[in-house]
């Protein structure tokens, strides 16, 4: 039996919809030898498939090619570049499909190209499968891609062997300072260890605090690189005149102020691990010159006439949501697919409430060990009610503000146990500004301005109630309304009930 296997591709779907043929109906059309089973995977587009199933069906019919046995299959990925998610699919797919035909086709025309990619790994392990691919204007043409995967991977899985042995107590003391208690930060360790050791560009997303930069840096410490230096450079800091200059470094006289040769942070952390903090705030002119850097592996000194050859691997972090960007145009998508190999998404605080106390705990003991060296520090611990107030917290500046709001609590406050005032009065206080909201409005547009402003009221009341445990004199004043019975007639408005407080036993 003879099966095509192919992801459904964004091009297909629309020239279906134009009456076209795209990438798999070209392969299923033309291939010399017939299809006797298509099946396709798809995790989006669902309203489409019936139609593209049954067009797909259609030509084959007036092709003279079986038809009876097309199937589009749902499959569920995290996205479309996570490799993880891709590889427990295709790897299902790809050995029960194997196993049932004499030639597995992939087509590696549709997709992402992190598909494409987990495609060509997982089906140079099997000795019936061909690749093929389409080009525009309709022609096909098998891919021979001559190498063997299965010999290289052996090897690697050798030499990881070897150095797992050698290096396994180096790469968890790297992550050990790491509070992970929580399921979501134990995942992210595990991703971050294993990618320590593959060598390939990492992006780490989160908001900013949530420990990117720590991540980023035990990347390195566990990884092969780990003798050779990690240099920082934040993108959003580099002045745009000076970007080449400090990316790639400058000769003597190559512009006014440069009185020596200087090496550029590629060159400094040749043979180690160039951590791209704030990713997203390169210009785009800054984009093309790191791309070409990537690509090439080599790099020009401003001023100079011959370029040098650099092994750097690149760790990039960024809170801003870089698909988007992309989709935008504001962030280039070959960059981002070349610094988007392994992607680790550190989850903010308060998604992951059972890191809250430990955290606490972890970093009292390093403010307490690191003020010791005052005469007069006493060693302070937190109080029950005091960190019950840390948990009820929402953290919007993650980490780094819990850190500092305990730094200071601890640094200022002359009680040995930290009460819950203590961490109110060293809480950063925000002042909100929500109130420049963009309004457009078109001639016929109807509003219902009491229920936009019930909402409003309605969310506020929520979180005030929330970060307050529900006391009512802090939640009126937190919400500037004044004495608590204002808030009582906007409870009796909003219909929010408080939950009724426990009565302790009587004896
Ligand atoms: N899981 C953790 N365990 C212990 N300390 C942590 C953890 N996560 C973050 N920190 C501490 O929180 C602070 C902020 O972390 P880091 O600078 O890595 O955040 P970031 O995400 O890179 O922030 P930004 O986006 O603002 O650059 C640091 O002092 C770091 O040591």
């Amino acid at each position: 039996m003879n099966i095509l296997y192919s992801w459904l591709g964004k091009t297909d779907i629309n020239n279906m919809k134009k009456d076209v043929s795209g990438p798999i109906s070209v392969i299923a059309l033309k291939m010399a030898q017939p299809f006797d089973k298509i099946v396709i995977v798809a995790n989006s587009w669902d309203e489409d498939w019936i139609d593209y199933e049954n067009w797909l069906k259609k030509k084959l019919a007036i092709a003279h090619r079986p038809y009876e046995d097309v199937s589009i299959n749902r499959v569920r990925i995290a996205s479309p570049i996570d490799y993880k998610s891709i590889s427990d699919v295709s790897q299902k797919w790809i050995n029960k499909l194997s196993a049932d035909s004499e030639s597995l086709y992939i087509n590696l025309s549709s997709g992402t190209p992190a598909m494409s990619a987990v495609s060509v790994i997982l089906g140079k392990g099997k000795n019936n499968t061909n690749f093929c691919q389409s080009r525009e204007g309709g022609e096909i043409f098998i891919d021979d891609i001559p190498f063997n995967f299965v010999a290289e991977y052996d090897a690697s899985v050798a030499r990881s062997i070897s150095s797992k042995a050698s290096a396994l107590p180096v790469q968890s003391k790297a992550f050990k300072d790491i509070t992970a208690t929580s399921n979501q930060m134990k995942s992210v360790i595990e991703k971050a260890e294993k990618l320590a050791e593959l060598d390939l560009p990492v992006l780490v997303l989160g908001e900013t605090g949530t420990g990117k930069e720590v991540i980023s840096n035990a990347i390195h410490k566990a990884s092969n690189r780990s003798s050779k230096p990690i240099k920082t450079v934040n993108c959003g800091a580099l002045p745009e005149n000076l970007v080449d200059s400090i990316l790639f470094g400058h000769v003597k006289g190559a512009f006014t102020g440069a009185v020596k040769d200087h090496s550029g942070l590629f060159e400094q952390a040749d043979g180690g691990t160039l951590f791209l903090d704030e990713v997203g705030e390169l210009t785009p002119d800054a984009q093309v010159k790191l791309l070409r850097a990537l690509q090439q592996g080599e790099v020009t000194r401003v001023g100079d006439d011959k370029s040098t050859n650099v092994d750097v691997r690149v760790i990039a972090a960024t809170h801003r949501d870089l698909s988007e960007m992309v989709a935008n145009g504001e962030f280039r998508e070959d960059l981002f697919y070349r610094l988007a190999v392994g992607v680790i998404e550190i989850p903010a605080l308060r998604n992951r409430m059972e890191d809250i106390e430990p955290l606490t705990e972890a970093l009292v003991n390093e403010i307490n060990s690191t003020a010791s060296k005052y005469k007069n520090y006493k060693a302070k611990s937190i109080s029950t009610k005091a960190m019950q107030f840390i948990r009820s917290q929402p953290w919007r500046g993650n980490v780094r503000e819990l850190w500092s709001t305990l730094n200071r609590a601890l640094l200022l406050s002359n009680n040995v146990e930290i009460t819950e005032q203590d961490i109110i009065a060293s809480l950063i206080q925000r002042t909100k500004k929500d109130n420049n909201l963009d309004v457009h409005l078109s001639l016929g547009d109807v509003v219902d301005l009491n229920k936009i402003k019930e909402d409003i009221e309605r969310a506020y009341v929520t979180a005030a109630l929330k970060a307050t445990g529900n006391a009512k004199v802090k939640t009126a004043k937190m919400l500037g309304l004044g004495v608590h019975q204002n808030l009582d007639t906007l409870l009796n408005k909003l219909k929010i009930e408080l939950p009724k407080k426990r009565q302790g036993k009587k004896a």
